[in-house]
């Protein structure tokens, strides 16, 4: 069971997101390069909005790693927002002076709460009377706390098992990438390249041009990111009990990134439409040992993974706030109204693709501590050969 734990804290326009992971074993070669380089990839991607063009993450470590490397102990990370002097008084933990409050400019409440996002259920269940206090961690601004542990996370899994995550963008709006299209760790210079993060120079182009015509429209897109994992050995998970389940786990960790409404393990859904004679991978012996002859199951079956390719998909929702305001109402005078709108994303699903390879990346590694153990790197990766070594059926 779950060996790593992590947790993240911040709001939107506060002063900083932090986040923890404690269990990883010493020796991750961790900097504040490596989790910037992972943060700015989050900012990428043709549709975002213009916050992520003029703001910054500022990347520092509070603990848990020194001179380049994971010492074992708990990594505390922190994610500045540089948005963070424009927002001081709006968002101050302490008491502000209402006149001050009302100089900010920003202080008026929003109390007509957007179709789609977390705004009106969350003040209903917390109290509140505006979404400002909702909004505020509903944000998928959170998401950049959990990229910056996913990338110590996959720095982990490269460095004691091989591993390495790839992601792309294979739907957006109506746009769809080839079926079957694998991008593979010597693609990503190339993916970050693209606009959309799709490999397809023609599906790229589609999915630019929805993007456009979105814009133009007063409206927001969504779609679907697959993140593949090379190199993720036999036997993670277990088909003993279904929170053991590796494919629960992703599924959970998945459906956790904001507007993600749908996941796919494998070819999911187009599984359920075929016979078993279409469905499954069949089992062949080649010079290098046990094959399967496709990869449908996405590389797992009965909860542990079988050793082939990891792929799974996640479908995000369109963006919330709608340029041409969704219809609402107004919770002070409980009249209708149009949702209130400021600066916002047309599209996000490049993105979320980078979140979502964050996600896999802690699932992944939290199951290889389970399975292999090991205080430090060198430990969890002997551990690692030894089991590959002694796999009774090879
Ligand atoms: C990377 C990323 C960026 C997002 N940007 C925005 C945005 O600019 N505006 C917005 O309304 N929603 C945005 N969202 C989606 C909202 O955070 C999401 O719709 C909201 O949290 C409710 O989603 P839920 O129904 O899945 O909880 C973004 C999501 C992600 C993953
Ligand atoms: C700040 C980020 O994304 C934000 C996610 C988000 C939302 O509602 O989810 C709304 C927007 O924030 P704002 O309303 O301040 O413009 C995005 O910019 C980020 O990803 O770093």
């Amino acid at each position: 069971m779950s060996r790593l734990r992590w947790l993240t804290a911040g709001e939107s326009h506060g002063p900083a997101l932090v986040a923890t992971l404690e269990g990883l074993p010493a020796g991750v070669p961790v900097t504040t390069e490596l989790v910037a380089d992972h943060l700015a990839r989050r900012r990428l991607g043709y549709g975002r909005g213009a916050r992520m063009k003029f703001e910054r993450d500022e990347v520092t470590f509070l603990g848990g790693v020194r001179h380049g490397l994971s010492l074992g102990s708990p990594i505390a990370v922190m994610v500045g927002n540089t948005e963070w002097p424009k927002w001081e008084k709006v968002m101050s933990a302490d008491p502000v002076d209402p006149s001050e409050l009302k100089e900010t400019g920003r202080n008026a409440p929003l109390t007509r709460p957007r179709p789609g996002h977390a705004d009106l259920a969350g003040m209903q269940k917390y109290g509140f009377d505006e979404a400002r206090p909702i909004l505020e961690r509903a944000s998928a601004r959170e998401t950049a706390a959990r990229v910056a542990l996913g990338a110590v996370a996959r720095s982990f899994l490269k460095e004691a098992a091989g591993i390495e995550i790839v992601s792309h963008v294979i739907e957006l709006a109506a746009a769809k990438a080839p079926y079957g299209l694998y991008p593979t760790p010597a693609d990503v210079e190339k993916l970050d390249a693209d606009p959309v993060r799709c490999l397809d120079a023609d599906a790229s182009k589609a999915m630019v041009a929805e993007i456009d015509q979105a814009h133009k429209d007063g409206d927001t897109l969504g779609g679907v990111v697959e993140v593949l994992a090379y190199g993720v050995p036999v036997g993670l998970g277990s088909h003993v009990h279904w929170d053991r389940r590796l494919d629960a786990r992703l599924a959970a960790a998945l459906m956790g990134i904001q507007a993600i409404k749908g996941v796919e393990v494998g070819d999911g859904f187009d599984l359920a439409r075929v016979p078993g004679s279409k469905a499954h991978d069949e089992i062949v012996r080649t010079g290098d040992g046990i094959k399967r002859t496709s990869g449908r199951s996405g590389g797992t079956e009965g909860g542990l993974t079988t050793g082939e390719l990891l792929r799974v998909r996640a479908a995000m929702k369109p963006i919330a706030t709608v340029p041409r305001a969704l219809a609402t109402i107004d919770v002070a005078t409980g009249e209708a109204a149009a949702a209130h709108h400021q600066r916002s994303d047309v599209c996000a699903v490049p993105a979320a693709g980078i979140v979502a390879e964050a996600m896999v990346a802690l699932v992944l590694a939290d199951a290889v501590v389970e399975k292999f153990g090991g205080d430090s790197v060198p430990e969890t990766r002997r551990n690692v050969r030894s089991y590959l070594d002694c796999l009774p059926v090879r």
